[in-house]
């Protein structure tokens, strides 16, 4: 069994859940300026399961995307990653847990331009000193459809194919969760369904969990939940969406603003 380099910091907590968060609240500036991003939100992202974090602009989507990634941190409240309390790290040990069970894939592809598409894909690695695990990258890769083009730089590709790169980037160290960030804003919306097709895969067929923020009813169709922020809290929560639904619960956020 390989060691757990966070485990001194591990708690007992539900099997099957990838992130939590507890309470989670997020003040940005202070006096006039003081905005509450998030308000005590509680939330659990279960392994293997598919979630969009949807609702309407400014009600803290990235927030909590930044927040439960460890990009970001809390006022108050609490985020785990699987078993790791992310407040118990330091910042060199939250820099390894993002590098080594976190994936991200942004609306802006991020991609070194003088790297190859397999060197952009193996950065992270590199980075961390550590081999990929070549039967997983192959899958990976194969599954991206970019086994005939990892030896092209990015300024060969297509939007969409950069965007599977990153993918593919983001899935490279096996991360126990993929938080993207709108990953189709940038796309036309035939690659955005190619992008959300692999999203989708990496649940079903490679077992990973995936995070996604999102206006788009559309994208948010592929997932298996969706979730609704308003005003920094969680308000709703759908199953099995389907954009309609989706689409339906949007209407009435809007509604709400015009007549509240
Ligand atoms: N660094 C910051 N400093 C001050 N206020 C911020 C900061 N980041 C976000 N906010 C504010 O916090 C609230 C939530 O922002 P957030 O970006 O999480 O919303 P969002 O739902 O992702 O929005 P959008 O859909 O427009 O991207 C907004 O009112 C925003 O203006």
């Amino acid at each position: 069994m390989t060691a757990d380099p966070f485990a001194p910091h591990a708690l007992r907590t539900t099997p099957g859940i990838a992130a939590a968060t507890t309470d989670l609240t997020k003040v940005h500036g202070s006096g006039d300026t003081r905005v509450v991003a998030l308000d005590r939100v509680s939330i659990e992202f279960r392994e293997g399961e598919f979630t969009a974090i949807m609702g309407p602009s400014g009600c803290g989507k990235s927030t909590l995307m930044h927040c439960a990634a460890g990009l970001d941190s809390p006022s108050s409240g609490s985020v785990r990653v699987g078993t790791t309390e992310l407040s118990a790290l330091d910042d060199r040990q939250l820099t390894q847990l993002r590098r080594d069970r976190i994936g991200f894939v942004f609306q802006a592809f991020n991609l070194l331009p003088t790297l190859t598409a397999l060197e952009n894909i193996t950065l992270p690695l590199s980075i961390a000193g550590r081999r990929p695990d070549q039967q997983w990258l192959d899958r990976v890769v194969a599954m991206v459809g970019l086994s005939q083009r990892l030896g092209h730089r990015p300024a060969q590709l297509s939007g969409g194919q950069q965007q599977r790169v990153a993918v593919a980037r983001a899935l490279a160290s096996r991360p126990a969760i993929v938080f993207g960030d709108e990953p189709t804003g940038n796309l036309d919306s035939r690659a955005g369904a190619e992008v959300l097709g692999f999203l989708r895969e990496s649940v079903r067929e490679l077992g990973r969990t995936v995070v996604m923020v999102t206006h788009d009813p559309v994208a948010a169709g592929y997932a298996d939940r969706v979730v609704f922020l308003s005003d920094g809290r969680l308000v709703d929560e759908m199953t099995r969406p389907t954009p309609d639904r989706v689409l339906d619960r949007m209407k009435a956020f809007d509604t709400r603003a015009h007549t509240g």
